[in-house]
Formats: C-alpha cells, structure tokens, sequence
C-alpha cells in the first residue's frame, strides 16, 4: 500500500510555486491554511478585515517559507472589495493558481429574530461575495487551469436549529458552484470546483459561540486546514471534515430525515438559546 502512488495521490510539492488567496485568513482554519501553504513553498495573497491580525499572519507566512506573502484588508460584505482582492492577485502576481474562499461574517447561535437585513448582509458576505471574487478570478483560473475552493458546513447540507440566516448561506453555495461545475464540464473549462463540509472545527469564534451548547469536542483546526489544501490539489468535488461524523449525517439527511433532525436537536443542549 505504502509504494503504490496513483495520480490522485497527495504531494505536499503540489503547492510549491503556485500563487494562492486566501480569504478569511486571519484568525481560524483560514489562518491555518495560509501557514500549510507557507510551509509547502506557495505565494500566498490572504484577506480579511482586520490589518493588525493580516500583518502578524503574513510575518509568520515568510518565517514559514512562503515564496511570497502579502495581504490586502476590506470588508466582504461589499462585492467591489472582493473584485480588488483579485485585482491585486492580477497585478502582483499577473495569474492565480487556487482561490480559497473561507471567510465568514458574523451570525449568531440563536432562534431567528425575524431581522431580515442581517439575512441581506449575510448572504452578502457568505455568499454573493464568493460569486463576485469567482467571477473575477475565472479568466486567471481558466488560463492555469487552477482551483476553486469553497468552505462549507454540515449547516450547508443539513439544517440545524438556530443558525436559520448562516444555513441559508452555505446551502445557497451548494446550489451555485454545483450548478457552475455542470457548466464548467460542458464547455471544457479546466478548472476544479471542491466544495468542503466541515463539522465542528475548534477555531475561537466556533468554541466561544457554541461550546457551551454542542456535546461532543471539535476537530482540530490545523489537520481541518490540510484536509482542505489537500482536497483542493486533488481537485475533488466534495470533502468531508471530520468524514466520521459528516459523511453519515449526509446519508441519513435523505435515508431517513425525521430521525436525523432529531438527533441533531438531542446534539443541542437543553435552553441551547
Ligand atoms: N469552526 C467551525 O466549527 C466551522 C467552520 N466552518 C466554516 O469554516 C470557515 C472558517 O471558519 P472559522 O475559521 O471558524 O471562522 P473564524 O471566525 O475563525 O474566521 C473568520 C474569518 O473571516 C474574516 N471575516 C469576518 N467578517 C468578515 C467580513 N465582513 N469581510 C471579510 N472577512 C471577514 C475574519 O477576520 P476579520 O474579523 O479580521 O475580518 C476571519 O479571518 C467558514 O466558512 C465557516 O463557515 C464550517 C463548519 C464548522
Ligand atoms: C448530527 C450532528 C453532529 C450535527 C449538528 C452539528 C451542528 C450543531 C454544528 C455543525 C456546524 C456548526 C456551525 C458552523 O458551521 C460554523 C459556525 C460559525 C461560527 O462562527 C459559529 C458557530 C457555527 C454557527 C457552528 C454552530 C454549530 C454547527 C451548526
């Protein structure tokens, strides 16, 4: 098993040189995955909003080994900055290899209150955000027969109480990049759509929302990062992160759905609220 190595296997040299972005990347899985690619050798273009956080990622991306490491601050919430994060790929690098698409807004673990802009606000920036910098990117990506890779949730196959605006987000995702994946097949368009589902991943924000919450411990960050980089060099359709407790949610969501929900919900402490 050891010597046989087919096409699909993972080479960590995959990345050496290739020109990455990532978004979100300043705190959680986003950062980690800035520090893997560091590590195997990529130029790394990383977004999000706060500078003070970027800069300290950057200096530990060139510590690291990165081939270059740079980052441009703005909010995802308005689709012109996701449009300039490209445009700095274009203009540093003048080509993009993989555009990593992992930054999240704000949303809160709690039974919907009816507050419809902050829906509006949301699905700017977890999702019509993503269009926009995929849009942007995709003259470059065709040209390197690059990758996209989307980061999704057990929340984007299978709802769960309490997160009503962030769910609708990460299913709205499905729906567009499975949709363009089709097109992408019918007009020969070499470039890889990977779409991950993640379950819970102890990064600070999701430990400091839901912990208290949620039975069960988090999967650990920096392996979830890999696992992403991995699956996106690989240029798979779909990744499940941890796949012990993902791949059989996603079965039972058709197979027998009641008693799914229902054991999501008995997941969820008492008064979750
Ligand atoms: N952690 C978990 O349990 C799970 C996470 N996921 C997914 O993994 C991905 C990463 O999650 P995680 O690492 O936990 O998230 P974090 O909260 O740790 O990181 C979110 C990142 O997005 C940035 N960000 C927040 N608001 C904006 C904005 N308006 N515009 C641009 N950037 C913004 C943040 O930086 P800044 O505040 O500086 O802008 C930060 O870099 C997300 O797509 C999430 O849905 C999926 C399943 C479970
Ligand atoms: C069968 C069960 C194991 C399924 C239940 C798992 C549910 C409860 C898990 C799986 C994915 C998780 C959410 C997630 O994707 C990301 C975030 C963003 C973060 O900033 C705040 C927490 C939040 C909303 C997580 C909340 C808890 C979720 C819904």
């Amino acid at each position: 098993v050891y010597f046989y190595s087919g096409p699909g296997n993972f080479s960590e040299e995959m990345l050496r040189g290739k020109r990455v972005i990532v978004t979100g990347a300043s705190s959680g899985i986003g950062e980690q995955m800035a520090y893997h690619l560091a590590r195997m050798g990529a130029h790394v273009l990383l977004t999000a909003r706060t500078e003070a956080k970027l800069q300290k990622v950057v200096d530990k991306c060139l510590d690291l080994g990165a081939a270059s490491a740079r980052y441009v601050s703005g909010s995802m919430e308005s689709t012109a900055f996701a449009e300039e994060v490209v445009k700095e790929a274009e203009i540093t690098w003048g080509g993009l290899d993989m555009l990593i698409l992992n930054h999240i807004g704000h949303s809160f673990f709690d039974f919907f209150n009816g507050d419809v802009d902050h829906v509006r606000k949301l699905m700017e920036t977890n999702f019509l955000s993503y269009v926009a910098m995929t849009v942007s990117a995709l003259p470059m990506l065709k040209e390197s027969e690059g990758s996209i890779v989307v980061v999704s949730s057990i929340s984007g196959k299978v709802a769960s109480p309490f997160t009503a605006p962030y769910s609708a987000t990460k299913f709205a995702l499905e729906g567009f990049f499975s949709s363009l994946r089709h097109e992408f097949i019918i007009e020969n368009v070499n470039v890889s759509i990977t779409l991950c589902i993640l379950g819970y991943i102890n990064t600070e924000n999701a430990v400091r929302t839901v912990s208290h919450v949620i039975k069960g411990a988090p999967a650990p960050k920096e392996e979830c990062a890999l696992e992403i980089i991995r699956s996106g060099a690989l240029r798979q359709r779909e990744l499940h992160y941890p796949a012990s407790i993902v791949t059989p949610t996603v079965l039972l969501r058709d197979f027998a759905p009641d008693f799914l929900d229902g054991l999501v919900r008995s997941n969820l402490r008492h008064g979750a609220a």
